[in-house]
């Protein structure tokens, strides 16, 4: 075998011997090339692969070269263009696929260092061996610093005119990409109000407007829950049911003032809950320091699930904002992994990257050297533990813990008998944390009896229709005998953001969900039954729950400010 058909074995794990790539590569005994030398091409792919998954998707490689999978391309691309050429006879197959794509290669890697803002491969080279274009914090190409300015505490126009003095606007977030932290150049959002973006660098930790908690950090995608569930002061009170740290809460409570001020109407309680004590205490201080206490009621350490939808205390909440723990998978990656941005089939030559409209993701007969359905393939480079459990067996009992933990979640919130509106929604890539949750919580006994559906694109509020990425549906992960014109219309519901394109936004997912009114009465008679199946539930290990970025823990952290009276109408 040569060294790609080898390396992308180990990758794809076909021996099944788990563990991290290097105690995979130092398993096999029967490697005709050298572990180091697999090693190195692996790990020097990963740092590359963001580039060239890019280039190989737009050279058209993968759909003219039927031999090559995914892995094999970016391997191949790798030492086609960065390397002294491919390490195989003249002859061989992967030789000759790669070699006939030369030219293509060539010409979209060159184009593709352009758009990215590098004048030399010199200064790529660079940029890629600082991990400058990688979606991590330190990211300088692939994600913007999101600033949410709160209008619980000051306007759009004032930080305009104080905080972002001399900033030049842009309407072209490539530019905002590319700019260097020191760059005074901001873009106003065209999906989400009162969002701003600016270079990744910029560093606004020490401005006044942060440490007041006038501008809040928070990405693009986690502002898309609160915005999509619109609530308005008709509605009624709104839940956050998955609370801390409270970046979602705190832009629930500034929609809910806005939208009261607009119709002159008393403004409405956001009730936030939050189970893990420690992170209540950080929820309280992000909530007071928004100036959100005078809407937000924090139900500290206090597990959702266990609320009584049918009681008194909930009969005016109308609206729920549901964001459950979650595999964290689209958030930015760690640094003791290989990660290689795979490119795709389907988006290969002349498609804009990642579209997933309602369509079912390609899984190419080469599924054996293609181990994950993700665009992003990941694997420690070592073992830190002696387990050798297979990753992909691990991650399957872990996304089914947290998908059944998700539906309790969403179903829950489909108990109260008065809400019309719910969003639901992940940090997380994967199929069985998103719409798997949305297709089976539908199918539920409760939604059917109170009448929940999907909330049509088309009745989404503006930025959210217009949001270009919908849900996937992926073939086997789940039962099918859905209605094909209804699950297109429920993928087209929701709604995805993926992590490392040219859009700037994490990995996410969201989905809102609607009713119609029913009779009071009606609903109240079925809230017994409900109330009862959520008994069973007996908590979700606090393992799963991910830390809050370290800057949303600063500034959760920082000086306590003036307290104000708190109240609920
Ligand atoms: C993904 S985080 C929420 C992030 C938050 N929405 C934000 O934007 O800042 C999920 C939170 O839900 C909490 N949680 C998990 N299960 C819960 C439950 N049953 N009831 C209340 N809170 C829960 C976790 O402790 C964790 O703080």
């Amino acid at each position: 075998m040569s060294l790609y058909y080898e390396a992308a074995a180990v990758l794809a794990n076909a021996d099944k011997v788990g563990g991290s790539l290097k105690s995979r590569l130092y398993k096999q005994k029967d490697l005709k090339s050298s572990p180091a030398q697999i090693f190195a091409l692996v790990a020097e792919s990963s740092k590359w692969s963001i580039v060239l998954r890019d280039v190989v998707e737009k050279s058209g490689l993968l759909t003219e070269e039927k031999k090559l999978t995914p892995v094999l391309a970016l391997l191949l691309a790798h030492d086609l263009l960065l390397k002294n050429g491919i390490v195989a006879p003249a002859n061989h197959v992967l030789k000759l696929a790669i070699n006939r794509h030369k030219a293509r290669l060539q010409a979209e890697f060159t184009k593709t260092r352009i758009r990215l803002g590098y004048s030399t491969v010199a200064a790529l080279k660079e940029a890629v061996r600082d991990g400058a274009l990688e979606d991590s914090p330190e990211n300088a190409v692939r994600h913007p610093r999101w600033v949410r300015i709160n209008t619980l505490k000051t306007t759009l126009a004032e930080q305009l005119a104080t905080t972002f003095a001399g900033y030049q606007k842009t309407e072209d977030l490539a530019a905002i990409l590319t700019a260097s932290g020191n760059a005074k150049i901001l873009l106003e959002d065209p999906h989400i109000p009162n969002l701003l973006a600016l270079p990744s660098k910029a560093d606004l930790s020490k401005s006044s407007a942060y440490t007041k908690g006038q501008i809040i950090f928070q990405d693009k995608a986690s502002c898309f829950p609160a915005y999509l569930l619109n609530a308005s002061p008709e509605d009624g009170d709104v839940v956050d049911g998955c609370a801390a740290p409270g970046n979602k809460t705190t832009h629930l409570a500034a929609i809910c003032s806005e939208r009261s001020q607009l119709a002159d109407a008393l403004a409405q309680g956001v009730v936030a809950f939050e189970k893990d004590p420690a992170r209540a205490l950080i929820l309280k201080k992000m909530v007071k320091l928004a100036s959100a206490d005078k809407l937000v009621s924090i139900k500290a350490s206090s597990d959702f699930l266990a609320a009584k939808a049918g009681s008194n205390e909930f009969a005016n909440v109308g609206a729920l904002l549901l964001d459950p723990s979650c595999s964290g998978s689209g958030i930015v990656g760690r640094d003791d992994i290989v990660k290689l941005h795979l490119p795709s089939a389907s988006l290969s030559a002349n498609t804009d990257r990642p579209q997933s409209k309602g369509k079912k993701r390609k899984r190419e007969p080469e599924k054996e050297t293609q181990p994950d359905t993700d665009a992003t393939l990941q694997l420690e480079t070592d073992d830190t533990a002696p387990e050798e459990t297979p990753l992909e067996g691990k991650l399957a009992e872990r996304l089914q813990a947290l998908s059944t933990f998700q539906r309790r979640i969403l179903e829950h919130a489909m108990r109260f008998p008065n809400a019309r509106k719910i969003t639901y929604s992940t940090c997380s890539i994967y199929f069985e944390e998103n719409e798997s949750v949305v297709f089976n919580a539908l199918a539920s006994t409760i939604a059917k009896e109170r009448g929940w559906r999907i909330l049509k694109r088309e009745d989404q509020v503006e930025g959210m229709r217009n949001w270009k990425k919908r849900g996937v549906w992926e073939d086997g992960k789940m039962e099918d005998n859905l209605n094909s014109e209804m699950k297109v219309e429920a993928l087209e519901g929701c709604i995805r953001c993926e992590k490392a394109t040219e859009d700037g936004t994490m990995g996410f997912f969201v989905a809102a969900f609607t009713r119609d009114g029913g009779s009071r009465q009606d609903v109240l008679q079925m809230t017994g039954a409900g109330d009862d199946e959520d008994e069973e539930w007996n908590g979700f290990s606090d393992a799963e729950i991910p830390t809050p970025a370290p800057e949303l823990m600063a500034q959760a952290t920082g000086k306590t400010r003036k307290k104000k009276k708190k109240h609920m109408n």
